[in-house]
């Protein structure tokens, strides 16, 4: 990271008390920034945070990402804003899907009209794989912001706000996921519930999302959605690594599929890799920046999607057991757990 990227900046973090703020904040304080602002609902955890921190430069602003002057509040003298506030769980949204639409796609947009009204210099929003072909509330609201944050980035230019989103995969160890979770059944003596063995997921540690979150922001140009190239497991794989590392003899029970979940994720679709930059270890998925006079670009005629393949976590870089566990094992978290239970 380039530490005078923050020098002397007012930075904005919507849902900024969640794991990727906490861990956000941790490498941004080593910046010279001027001014940090946790925009959130939720008092209790803004205190928390603030005595946890004890940071004279982090401001907290209660607000909600829906109503529409929390936010102009809070981004009155930003200069750079990153967007995390969402219902992220899927089952909720499945159950609440008009709540998801509110905060997802209502509060995207006040988001994001908000910065360009307040002509601050760079918004990167916060979405996921589950966002690309979705299947469930969650992940289509996800899609959804991201639309109206290209259809606002499409309309501005050079020298106005510049949007751009980054997709995560799975993040490892994250509140309510499968990590703390199987953990969990283990210290217990439970089996561990796989779903289907043969399902995939793209694994990124929050450092990794949070690298991915400071390379969008430094490299975007107007519109851009960056993802991250990373390996996968099966869940079956990943159970067992677990398993391994914790020297436990509990069976796997195979539960079945839950509500509205795929066999595997898509991080970036066939179309998209077509207009897609390879950037190392990234991906900058440039915006489709036609205007609605189609017909010119029939006749000009488009390359050959059939020939691309979706990038998915079935197809991408598949971590064998020993890879998972040293994955697992470089997580603060799980290193803790394992203390905890005398395996380190
Ligand atoms: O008891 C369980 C629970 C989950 N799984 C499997 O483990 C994998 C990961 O499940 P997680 O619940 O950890 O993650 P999801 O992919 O379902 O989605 C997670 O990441 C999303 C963001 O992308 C949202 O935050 C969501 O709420 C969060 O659960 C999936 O294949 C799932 O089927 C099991 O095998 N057994």
């Amino acid at each position: 990271m380039n530490a005078q990227d923050f020098k002397g900046k007012t930075v904005l973090i919507t849902g900024g008390t969640g794991s990727f703020g906490h861990e956000f904040l941790d490498v941004i304080r080593e910046t010279d920034v001027k001014e940090i602002r946790i925009f959130s609902r939720d008092e209790l955890k803004q205190e928390l945070m603030r005595l946890k921190l004890k940071d004279a430069r982090i401001r907290f602003y209660i607000g909600d990402v829906r109503e529409r002057d929390s936010v102009d509040q809070a981004i009155r003298g930003v200069d750079l804003a990153f967007h995390a506030a969402a219902l992220k769980q899927v089952p909720s949204c499945e159950f609440f899907p008009m709540q998801a639409l509110m905060t997802n796609v209502v509060g995207s947009h006040n988001v994001v009209e908000s910065a360009i009204n307040h002509q601050i210099e760079s918004l990167v929003c916060l979405s996921t794989d589950k966002a690309v072909l979705p299947v469930n509330a969650m992940g289509m609201t996800k899609g959804l912001m991201e639309k109206v944050a290209q259809a606002a980035a499409r309309q501005l230019n050079e020298g106005e706000t510049k949007i751009s989103c980054v997709r995560y995969g799975n993040v490892m160890y994250s509140r309510g996921s499968v990590i703390p979770l199987f953990i969990n059944q283990m210290k217990q003596g439970q089996p561990l519930t796989v779903t289907d063995p043969q399902m995939t997921r793209f694994l990124l540690s929050l450092r990794s999302a949070i690298d991915l979150v400071l390379f969008a922001f430094q490299n975007a140009r107007q519109g851009d959605i960056f993802v991250r190239k990373a390996p996968a497991s099966t869940v079956q794989d990943l159970a067992q690594a677990l398993k391994n590392l914790f020297k436990s003899d509990v069976p796997i029970e195979v539960i079945g599929t839950r509500h509205a979940e795929k066999l595997f994720e898509t991080l970036t679709t066939a179309g998209e890799l077509m207009r897609a930059e390879d950037m190392g270890d990234y991906l900058r998925v440039f915006m489709d920046d036609r205007d609605l006079n189609y017909a010119k670009y029939f006749t000009e005629g488009q390359p050959d999607e059939q020939a691309v393949e979706d990038y998915t976590s079935h197809n991408t870089e598949r971590l064998t057991v020993p890879q998972i566990e040293q994955l697992l094992l470089s997580l603060p978290d799980v290193q803790r757990e394992l203390t905890l239970v005398g395996r380190q």
